[in-house]
């Protein structure tokens, strides 16, 4: 991969990610039962009084009782807002609100965002330090310098639980991290390394003192400011943290200060760096361009004018993303599970130890294939990238060991392995398997053709498809499709691909492949001349079918069975398969695949056994082991009746075809779901709660999906169609953009196939 972005989006877009639905990133969710007045009168009063009683007699059981210890606040006062400035607490929200659901998406630590209209240090402190009993931890960010150090410093004596200003240490762990394999792969070692620092805030400060810990000699390091070097004697803009960093130089200027420099760290601002500046490092240097949103210099920049650098940023569309994101999640993490008093220099350092050993590991083979060969420890690899999932067992376990060695644990941790599988058990391998997907799709991006080019939402899952370099949109759409583009944002709509069947030069092949095909089924030529002039979706089917695109999207504009109607005139089952409808349910801690939710009204017995199959297949490419229940009203005979027959044969069926995965039935969704439910039932063939689910028929399948999207608390993906000899997907008429996406980047990479 060339060091190019690859994931672009408009400001509309990105209003819109924000806008949409419920506004904002966050909701709260009980995590107990609130469906009765009983639930209600133990989860408030009369109930909660029991739980007051003994935290107010023991402090500590406040961990047992409340969410407090898996519960950290991301606080800021919008001082320094990434790298846009003091903009102020409120615009702070956004930011502080992604901080928090990252806490999540990498940690599963439960995470709130607290935005504070102060900038007095005194106040700001004292409001804080209030928050105490609240949580497990306090992640301040984004708090301009010098003003952060104080309040960090303040905090962190005056609190019994982890402070950590995440853009100090989180930022220096990972730049360290960085660095250490930086300075391996262009033979140098810390004592040798010249450094620039370019900024002398929150995060220049943290990275310069925690770089020169691990060897690089004070000596060696120049800060610079927006005022230029910080030498021994300048006045100008000075503080005590920016003196403790000056040095004897004669250079005033940045461009000087590079000259002949093996190192920049730039955590200052946008375009802070010319190419100029940089043609005069040294030999192989190292560029780590670190503002955020936009870097000092762009990579593309950067290698163009040095080929040989090794150039990192903050962003996660560039190679080598040195991004605290790496950090904060699993550093609290490993604190909050060995309810550690403080976050200390040992976890710091056990942290970028951790980060860097794992860049030089073998990248696991669903990573690598995710990315491409260029993910393996290499001058564009010398840091993990944030969802890799080994980030969740390694840096955590590498935090709470340091906390325990160096006497902050409150909680210590007796049996490390077993931490470490609960570790894995708090993420959901969905989760990873959905983004290394999109970055499948990014390695070897398809061809996907979006059928309703007309509708908007089609149009928004196209752009967001093509700018996030998942792959190339071919559309299907009249002649407006390029007005209707540019009036999304888009300024080059030519560059789309455009089928339109009224002047299109492949109708008369079509048209051909058509009538070659549905002839014998009752169709003359002028019916097929029809169809491709006036269908979009047969239009594009035959697209499909003459190699046109690798994979087809429709379904927002017609009911699914008229869609499916449409598109099996053109394309059949694969040979000897049975095709059929999968609904994806995410839940916080589980993944159930239910099938066949779209396709076969009263599948047979053999049918039954090809859906599960199918489905187990879907759930094995998606990083789950499959456990198949084929579910009725009946558990194994018990009410007895004629329904039942088809269930009990497909599983006969499965016993000769020795499928390589669990199966049973019959059995309703509780015993398939519950694991007490199951224990009455010794002899059944699963080892755990089933994960596909396998409906007796359409009627139960397609009521329980819909029933389910509308009313559980789960993430739905799909339905997917398999079992098509050509990969065509068929969304719902209430698709979102991003439902939109996700279904082509399953069906481009061949996991709903
Ligand atoms: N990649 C990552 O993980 C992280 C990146 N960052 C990025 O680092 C940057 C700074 O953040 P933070 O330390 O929190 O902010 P602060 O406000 O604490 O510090 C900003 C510093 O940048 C300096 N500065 C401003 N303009 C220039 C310039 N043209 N040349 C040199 N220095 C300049 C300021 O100089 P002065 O003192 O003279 O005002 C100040 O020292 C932001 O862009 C932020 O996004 C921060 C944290 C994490
Ligand atoms: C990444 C981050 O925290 C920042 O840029 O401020
Ligand atoms: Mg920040």
């Amino acid at each position: 991969m060339s060091n190019e972005s690859t994931v672009q989006f408009s400001e509309r877009e990105a209003l819109l990610f924000h806008s949409e639905g419920r506004p904002g990133k966050i909701e709260i969710i009980a995590s107990k039962p609130m469906a009765t007045q009983r639930d209600l009168a133990l989860a408030y009063s009369p109930g909660v009084a029991v739980p007051v009683l003994a935290i107010a007699e023991d402090p500590a059981t406040a961990y047992d009782y409340t969410a407090k210890g898996n519960l950290v606040a991301v606080i800021s006062n919008g001082t320094a807002i990434l790298g846009l400035g003091n903009l102020g607490a409120l615009a702070s929200k956004p930011v502080m609100e992604g901080k928090a659901v990252l806490f999540k998406r990498f940690a599963d630590v439960d995470s709130i965002d607290i935005e504070l209209k102060t900038e007095d240090v005194q106040r700001f402190i004292d409001a804080v330090e209030l928050m105490e009993p609240s949580f497990g931890g306090i992640n301040l960010e984004d708090i301009k310098a010098p003003e952060c150090f104080i309040i960090e410093q303040t905090l962190r004596e005056k609190m019994n639980i982890p402070v950590f200003h995440d853009d100090q240490h989180g930022t220096a762990i990972i730049a360290a991290a960085g660095l250490i394999n930086a300075a391996f792969l262009t033979g140098r070692a810390m004592k040798d390394l010249t450094v620039v620092v370019n900024g002398a805030g929150a995060a220049s400060i943290a990275c310069t003192e925690l770089i020169k810990a691990m060897g690089v000699p004070g000596d060696q390091v120049i800060m610079c400011d927006s005022k230029g070097v910080i030498y021994q004697g300048r006045t100008e803009g000075m503080n005590q943290w920016k003196s403790a960093h000056a040095v004897v130089t004669d250079k005033r200027t940045l461009a000087e200060a590079l000259d002949g420099a093996d190192v920049f760290m730039g955590l200052s601002v946008k375009g802070a760096v010319t190419q100029d500046m940089v043609r005069k490092m040294a030999p192989k240097p190292i560029i780590f361009a670190m503002a955020n949103p936009d870097p000092e210099i762009t990579p593309p920049e950067a290698m163009a004018a040095r080929p040989d650098a090794i150039v990192a940023t903050g962003r996660s569309d560039y190679p080598n993303q040195v991004n605290n994101v790496l950090g904060f999640p699993f550093i609290f993490r490993g604190a909050l599970d060995v309810r550690a008093t403080g976050i200390n220099d040992a976890m710091k350092i056990a942290a970028a130890e951790a980060l860097a050993a794992l860049a030089r590991q073998q990248v696991p083979e669903e990573v690598a294939l995710a990315y491409g060969v260029q993910h393996s420890f290499g001058p564009e690899y010398i840091i993990p990238a944030p969802f890799d999932p080994r980030l969740m067992e390694v840096v955590p376990v590498a935090v709470a060991k340091a906390a325990m060695d160096s006497g902050v644990a409150t909680k210590p941790i007796l049996d490390v392995e077993a931490y470490r599988q609960e570790l894995r058990a708090r993420l959901n391998p969905t989760t990873s398997v959905l983004t290394l997907a999109y970055e499948g799709a990014r390695a070897r991006p398809k061809r996907v053709l979006f059928a309703e080019g007309e509708e908007e939402v089609v149009l928004r899952a196209a752009i967001a498809f093509k700018d996030g370099g998942y792959g190339v949109p071919v559309l299907v759409g009249r002649d407006d499709v390029p007005d209707r583009l540019r009036a999304l944002g888009v300024t080059d709509p030519e560059s789309y691909e455009l089928h339109n069947s009224r002047i299109s030069p492949l109708v008369p092949r079509m048209v051909d492949f058509l009538y070659e095909r549905l002839q014998r089924r009752g169709y003359l030529r002028r019916d097929c001349e029809r169809m491709i002039n006036q269908d979009r979706n047969i239009f594009g089917a035959v697209l499909l079918q003459l190699g046109e695109a690798d994979a087809m999207i429709t379904g927002t504009t017609r009911t699914y069975a008229h869609a499916l109607r449409e598109v099996r005139r053109v394309i059949d089952p694969k040979a000897g398969e049975t095709s059929c409808g999968i609904h994806v349910l995410v839940g916080r801690s589980h993944t159930v695949f239910l099938a066949d939710t779209m396709v076969n009204e009263r599948p047979n017995p053999e049918q039954l056994a090809d859906i599960a199959e199918q489905t187990a297949s879907v759930a094995r490419k998606m990083g789950h082991e499959p456990r198949v229940a084929f579910l009725s009203y009946s558990t194994f005979g018990n009410p007895a009746g004629s329904w039942l027959d088809n269930v009990r044969a497909a599983v006969k069926i499965l016993d000769s075809r020795q499928v390589g995965f669990e199966y049973e039935g019959e059995m309703p969704p509780d015993v398939a779901l519950n694991p007490k439910q199951l224990a009455n039932y010794p002899f059944a063939r699963l080892s755990g709660p089933a994960n596909v689910l396998v409906m007796p028929g359409l009627q139960s399948a397609n009521i329980s999906a819909k029933l389910l999207r509308e009313l559980g608390g789960d993430a739905v993906i799909g339905p997917m169609l398999v079992g098509m000899e050509k990969s065509v997907q068929i969304a719902t008429m209430s698709s979102t953009a991003s439902e939109l996406v996700t279904l082509a980047v399953l069906a481009a990479g061949g996991i709903a196939r």
